[in-house]
């Protein structure tokens, strides 16, 4: 046998030997030279494999948040850096918020994009103000900001207030039948009737009819709360060439649907001069403004497809974000019955003084808001923060040299549970974030950055703040949430990009007399 195989080999042409040897020495220095970028720099790295990187955590881990708050305490543990490939490209994950503040703030001028979440410019995404770069993000930023205004969003309040009236009649209604209701469903059906009508001028009734057009066409949009849609992202990211030819990066019949809402709204608003307040009124009115900047090419950034792009934008980035937080402070109220009378009385007090709810009643709640701030420090929808070096950075106090294109990792969930810089990390305690508390012990910069922090943070903040505030405030003064026997504990959906409850999350909706 081992003869045959000798002569096997020797029969082998010399050159086909010759390749084989070339590309294994090739393969070798490509990985030495992909695979020492970060130990050269001192940073350390843990075990990883060879082409797959770090990614292996993500098959054999159970879920994507316990993946997140490992990562942070390896970052800990390594000196606060966590130098990770993914397959070869490489990310440094830092646990520390000295170090997040000099890259979300002060420096951000060298790190002012976020890794695309697509490449592919025929890819409707790649407009979309998440995910542009450079000058052409600073031009949609500067246009885009002032539509998230304070009095641009009191406009909208209206609007938002009739959905959750929709909403708590709705749980009132099926409560009347069997008190422990799907909330997750419920608030699902909340926020996509919201965002259709803010963001798209539509009226979706999901409440009314069972998974509308619209419904079904943005479920397609949210494909990335599976394994297998968080599996095309991170191919989408890291392999773009390979995502092409896989077909995974081009467009879906869904964005035809909505080019069409949109399209027809536009050219309806255009020539009927009908206005809503709404977001589409909002880049319309910007865009006809005389000073819309242009971008290099000379083109006018609000283009019908640039304006479908943000709108797009607003359901993915302003669905499970706002409809899942929620969730999870509906729960955890339930689950802390002496927090929720507080919250009732002090929406009680406001209802008497001001004879309803008011838009600057609720913004200015201060319970309230420390409710929902406790929920997103333990529940971050969002569940880490991330820049890409857009000028070489030398991180002060250190020898890592950042690279243009290199990306950098903050595990938000990791450190806003960190021990570091929270007492009794995993309680559930809101007074913590009651501005009397908060001037006895203050927040540790960036420890707490559920909406990201600096110049690229969330856009929406506000209006995604009003939309949980008055549907929860609106469902706290008709009914009392209790747990559901078998949903006593929150479980999340394991791969979701966004931290997102399990379906058929259950509460108890007893209404209140
Ligand atoms: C509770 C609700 C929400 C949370 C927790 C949240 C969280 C976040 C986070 C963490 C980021 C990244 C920030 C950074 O990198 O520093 C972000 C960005 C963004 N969010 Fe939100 N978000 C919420 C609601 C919304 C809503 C309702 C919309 C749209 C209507 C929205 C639109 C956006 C957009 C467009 C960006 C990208 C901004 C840019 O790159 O300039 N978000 N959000």
């Amino acid at each position: 046998m081992g003869g045959e195989k000798n002569s096997k080999i020797e029969k082998m042409d010399p050159w086909v030997l010759l390749t084989t040897l070339l590309l294994v020495l090739l393969s070798v220095w490509y990985l030495k030279s992909r695979y020492t970028h970060w130990s050269s720099m001192g940073v350390r790295t843990g075990f990883f494999l060879p082409f797959i990187g770090h990614n292996f955590g993500v098959l054999f881990l159970k879920n994507l948040w316990t993946s997140m708050e490992m990562g942070h305490k390896k970052g800990i543990e390594f000196g606060g850096f966590f130098g990770i490939y993914q397959f070869t490209r490489p990310q440094l994950l830092t646990s520390e918020p000295d170090i997040m503040k000099l890259i979300l703030i002060k420096d951000f001028d060298h790190f002012t994009d976020r890794p695309a979440l697509t490449q592919d410019r025929d890819n409707i995404t790649s407009h979309s103000i998440g995910n542009v770069t450079g000058e052409e993000w600073k031009n949609l930023r500067a246009i885009m900001s002032p539509t998230f205004s304070s009095g641009k969003i009191k406009r909208m309040f209206p609007l938002v207030c009739q959905n959750a009236d929709t909403l708590v009649t709705s749980c009132l209604h099926q409560a009347s039948k069997n008190p422990a209701l799907d909330m997750k469903d419920m608030f699902g059906r909340f926020t996509m009737d919201t965002i259709a009508s803010c963001a798209f001028g539509i009226d979706c009734s999901s409440f009314i009819r069972e998974k509308p057009e619209f419904v079904q066409m943005a479920e397609r949009v949210f494909g990335t709360s599976s394994f297998s849609g968080l599996v095309k992202v991170i191919i989408r990211m890291s392999l773009p060439r390979f995502a092409r030819v896989l077909g995974i990066s081009r467009d879906g019949p869904e964005v035809d649907f909505f080019r069409n809402v949109v399209e027809e709204t536009i050219r309806t608003r255009e020539e009927s001069g009908q206005c809503r307040g709404d977001f589409l009124d909002l880049m319309l009115e910007a865009r006809h403004q005389n000073n819309t900047p242009t971008t290099g090419k000379g083109k006018t950034v609000l283009s019908n497809e640039v304006v479908l792009a943000q709108c797009i934008t607003f359901l993915s980035a302003g669905f499970d974000t706002v409809s899942s937080t929620l969730y999870f402070v509906s729960h955890l109220l339930a689950q802390h019955p002496d927090q929720q009378h507080r919250l009732r009385q002090e929406l009680q007090a406001l209802v008497q003084e001001e004879g309803q709810l008011t838009y600057q009643g609720i913004m200015d709640a201060k319970f309230l808001q420390a409710c929902i701030n406790e929920t997103l420090r333990l529940y971050p929808p969002a569940m880490a923060t991330t820049r890409l070096c857009t000028k070489p950075y030398q991180i002060p106090g250190t020898r890592i040299r950042l690279r243009v294109g290199d990306e950098v990792i903050y595990c938000t969930r990791g450190v806003q549970r960190d021990p570091r810089f929270w007492q009794n990390p995993d309680k559930f305690q809101p007074d913590r974030f009651l501005p009397h508390n908060i001037n006895n012990n203050p927040i540790t910069p960036c420890s707490f950055l559920p909406f990201g922090m600096g110049p690229r943070n969330c856009i929406a903040m506000r209006f995604g703040l009003m939309e949980v505030k008055v549907a929860l405030s609106k469902l706290l003064l008709k009914a009392e949430l209790k747990l559901s026997p078998g949903h006593e504990n929150i479980k999340m959906k394991n791969w979701s990009i966004i931290a997102t409850p399990v379906s058929e999350s259950r509460i108890v909706v007893t209404p209140i007399n």
